[in-house]
C-alpha cells in the first residue's frame, strides 16, 4: 500500500484526491497547504501529488529531490522557468507534469495531434475552454496541452504560433496560427473544444469533465505508476499506455 502525500490538500483537488486515494485502496500520508511543513510530509510519503500553485513548484521539487521521492505535478499556470526546474529535478527523481490527468483528455490530445497532422494549414485551429468562476489561470493547462498536441502534429512551435486574448482591431487571422479563448463562470469542472475550421466545413473535438474525480483518479494512477520508475520526466500517455 502506497503512502501518498497531497500538496494543496485543502483545495478542490485536494479533497477529490483524498476520496480517490481511499477508492484505490491506498493511504493518505498527509497533506500541506501554504506555510505548512513540506519536509515532514515528503519524509512521510512514498510519492507526492501536487495540485496547488505555480509558486509552490520550486520548493516542492527541491524537497522531493532532497528526499529522493517521485512527484506528480498537476498544478497549472506554469511558466517556462518551471519547466526548466522540472527538467532539472527529473535528472534525480521521477516526475510527471501534466495540465490534465484524465483518461479522456489524454485520448483527446492524441486525436488532436493526428487531425492536425493530416489536415493542411488551411484548416485553422482554435481552442476554447470553459471553467468555474474560481479558476485563476488562463488559458487552462489543458488548453495549452491540446495546443502543444496540435503544434506537434503540424511540426510547428506553439509559442511563436499562438494567438491569445484577441481584442479590438486584431487584423486577419495568421495562417497556421493556433488560437485560444477562455471562458469563466459558474461551477464548470472543465470543458475543452478544439475546432479545426476549414473552407466550408469544420470539425470539433471536445471533452467535458463532469466532476473532479476523473482528474483525481488519473493523478493517483500516475502516482502509483511513477513509484516504480527511475529518474526521468514522464507523461500521461505512458501511464495509461495510450
Ligand atoms: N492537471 C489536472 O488534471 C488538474 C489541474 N488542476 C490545477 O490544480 C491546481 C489546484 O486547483 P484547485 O484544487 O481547484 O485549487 P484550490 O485553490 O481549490 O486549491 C489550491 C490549494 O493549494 C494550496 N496552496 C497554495 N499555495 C500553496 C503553496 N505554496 N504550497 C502548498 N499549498 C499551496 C491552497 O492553500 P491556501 O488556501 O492556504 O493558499 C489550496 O488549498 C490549479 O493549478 C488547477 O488548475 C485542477 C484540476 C485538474
Ligand atoms: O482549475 C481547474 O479546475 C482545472 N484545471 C486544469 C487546467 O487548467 O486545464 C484541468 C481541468 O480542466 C480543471
Amino acid at each position: 500500500m502506497a503512502k501518498i502525500g497531497i500538496i494543496g490538500s485543502k483545495g478542490r483537488m485536494g479533497n477529490a484526491l483524498v476520496s480517490a486515494i481511499e477508492e484505490a485502496g491506498q493511504t493518505v500520508a498527509g497533506g500541506v497547504d501554504k506555510g505548512d511543513d513540506l519536509g515532514a510530509l515528503v519524509a512521510a510519503s512514498d510519492v507526492l501529488v501536487d495540485f496547488s500553485s505555480p509558486h509552490a513548484v520550486e520548493a516542492n521539487l527541491a524537497a522531493c529531490v532532497a528526499a529522493q521521492k517521485p512527484i506528480v505535478i498537476g498544478t497549472t499556470g506554469l511558466e517556462e522557468r518551471h519547466h526548466w526546474l522540472i527538467d532539472d529535478a527529473a535528472q534525480d527523481i521521477a516526475v510527471l507534469q501534466t495540465g490534465n490527468t484524465s483518461l479522456g483528455v489524454t485520448m483527446l490530445a492524441a486525436l488532436v495531434k493526428k487531425a492536425a497532422s493530416r489536415l493542411g494549414s488551411d484548416w485553422d485551429i482554435e481552442i476554447v475552454e470553459m471553467h468555474h468562476r474560481m479558476k485563476v489561470d488562463a488559458p487552462s493547462g489543458t488548453a495549452m496541452l491540446l495546443g502543444e498536441a496540435a503544434a506537434a502534429g503540424r511540426h510547428i512551435d506553439l509559442a511563436s504560433s499562438s494567438e491569445r486574448g484577441r481584442d479590438g482591431i486584431t487584423g486577419a487571422r495568421k495562417e497556421g496560427a493556433i488560437g485560444f479563448a477562455s471562458l469563466r463562470g459558474g461551477t464548470v469542472a472543465g470543458d475543452h473544444s478544439v475546432i479545426l475550421a476549414g473552407n466550408e466545413e469544420s470539425i470539433t473535438l471536445s471533452h467535458r469533465a463532469e466532476n473532479r474525480a476523473i482528474f483525481a483518479r488519473g493523478a493517483i494512477k500516475a502516482a502509483l505508476w511513477l513509484q516504480g520508475q527511475k529518474a526521468g520526466r514522464y507523461t500521461m500517455p505512458e501511464v495509461l499506455g495510450l
